[in-house]
C-alpha cells in the first residue's frame, strides 16, 4: 500500500537529527547526500500530513566538551556548539527548500539578519500551516544539549512524540559502537533508561520527557524508509515511555 494511502500515528512529531550523523562518511562536516536523503524522508511525511519540527545537533562540528578537553572555556565551547546547530540548520533549511517543501528555521540565540528568533506561538502556527520548523541554537544556554533541546521543544509545541534518529538502531544495555555484545531493548521505561544510565540521550532529556509524560522512539537514521515506518506506528528501534 502506498505511504500516502496510509494513516500515520503521529499527527505532530519533533524530529532530532543527530548532527554526527549528517557526516556521513566523511570526518567532519556536512554531507550533501545526507541532506538530500533527510530531505527526502521528511517530504514523505510532509506529503501524509505530518507536521514536522526539526532539530538538528552539532557534533560534526563542534561539541562544547570536547572543546574544553582541548582548553577551551567550557562555555565558549559550548556557544560554538550551539553556533554549528545554526551552521547545520542553515544547510537542512536549505537541502528541504530545494525539495520544495516550506521550511523556517528559528534559532534559540538571536542572529538578527540570517535566522529568526525562537518563538512558540509562531513555530506552531507555522507547523499548523505545514511548514517544517527548525530549532536551532539548542535550547539557547550552555551546559545542555540538543537531545534536551528536542524535548523541550517538542514538549512546548505540543509534539506527539519526539524522534532521535542516529547512528545507532536503538538502546542498548551498553554502547553498542564500543561493545558489540550489547543487548537491544525494543521498550524501556523512563526510570529504567535513567536506572541503567544508558547512554544513548542524555538524563536531562529523559527527565524532561517523562515529568511531561513525551514518549521517544530511537532509531537509526541511515536505514532508509525508517523515519515514515516509525511514524506510521512501526516499531522500528526502541521506544522509551511510562510504564
Ligand atoms: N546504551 C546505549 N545505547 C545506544 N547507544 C548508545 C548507548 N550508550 C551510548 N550510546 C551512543 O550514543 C550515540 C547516540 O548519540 P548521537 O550520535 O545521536 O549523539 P548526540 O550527541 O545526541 O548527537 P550529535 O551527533 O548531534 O552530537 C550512539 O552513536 C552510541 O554510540
Ligand atoms: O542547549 C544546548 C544545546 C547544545 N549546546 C552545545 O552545542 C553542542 C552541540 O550539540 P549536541 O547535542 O552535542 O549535538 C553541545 O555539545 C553543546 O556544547 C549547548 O551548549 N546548549
Amino acid at each position: 500500500m502506498p505511504a500516502s494511502d496510509r494513516t500515520p500515528k503521529y499527527k505532530r512529531i519533533l524530529l532530532k537529527l543527530s548532527g554526527e550523523a549528517l557526516m556521513g562518511e566523511m570526518d567532519f562536516g556536512i554531507d550533501p547526500n545526507v541532506l538530500d536523503r533527510m530531505a527526502l524522508e521528511i517530504g514523505q511525511l510532509r506529503g501524509i500530513g505530518v507536521q514536522v519540527g526539526l532539530v538538528v545537533g552539532g557534533g560534526n562540528l563542534f561539541r562544547g566538551a570536547a572543546l574544553q578537553k582541548a582548553g577551551l572555556d567550557r562555555v565558549t565551547g559550548d556557544h560554538m556548539g550551539m553556533l554549528a546547530t545554526v551552521m547545520n540548520g542553515l544547510a537542512m533549511r536549505d537541502a528541504l527548500e530545494r525539495a520544495n517543501i516550506s521550511t523556517t528555521l528559528m534559532s534559540a540565540i538571536q542572529m538578527s539578519g540570517v535566522v529568526e528568533h525562537y518563538d512558540r506561538r509562531r513555530s506552531m502556527r507555522l507547523l499548523e500551516q505545514g511548514d517544517v520548523v527548525i530549532f536551532a541554537a539548542g535550547t539557547g544556554n550552555p551546559f545542555f544539549t540538543t537531545d534536551s533541546a528536542a524535548c523541550l521543544r517538542g514538549i512546548e509545541v505540543e509534539a506527539d512524540v519526539v524522534f532521535k534518529a542516529t547512528k545507532v538502531d536503538g538502546v542498548y544495555d551498553s554502547d553498542p559502537v564500543k561493545n558489540p555484545e550489547a543487548v537491544k531493548y525494543n521498550s524501556l521505561t523512563y526510570d529504567e533508561v535513567l536506572e541503567k544510565k544508558l547512554g544513548v540521550m542524555d538524563l536531562t532529556a529523559i527527565c524532561l520527557c517523562r515529568d511531561h509524560d513525551m514518549p521517544v522512539r530511537v532509531f537509526n537514521m541511515n536505514q532508509a524508509g525508517s523515519l515514515l515506518t516509525v511514524t506510521l506506528g512501526g516499531a522500528d528501534g526502541t521506544l522509551i515511555e511510562k510504564g
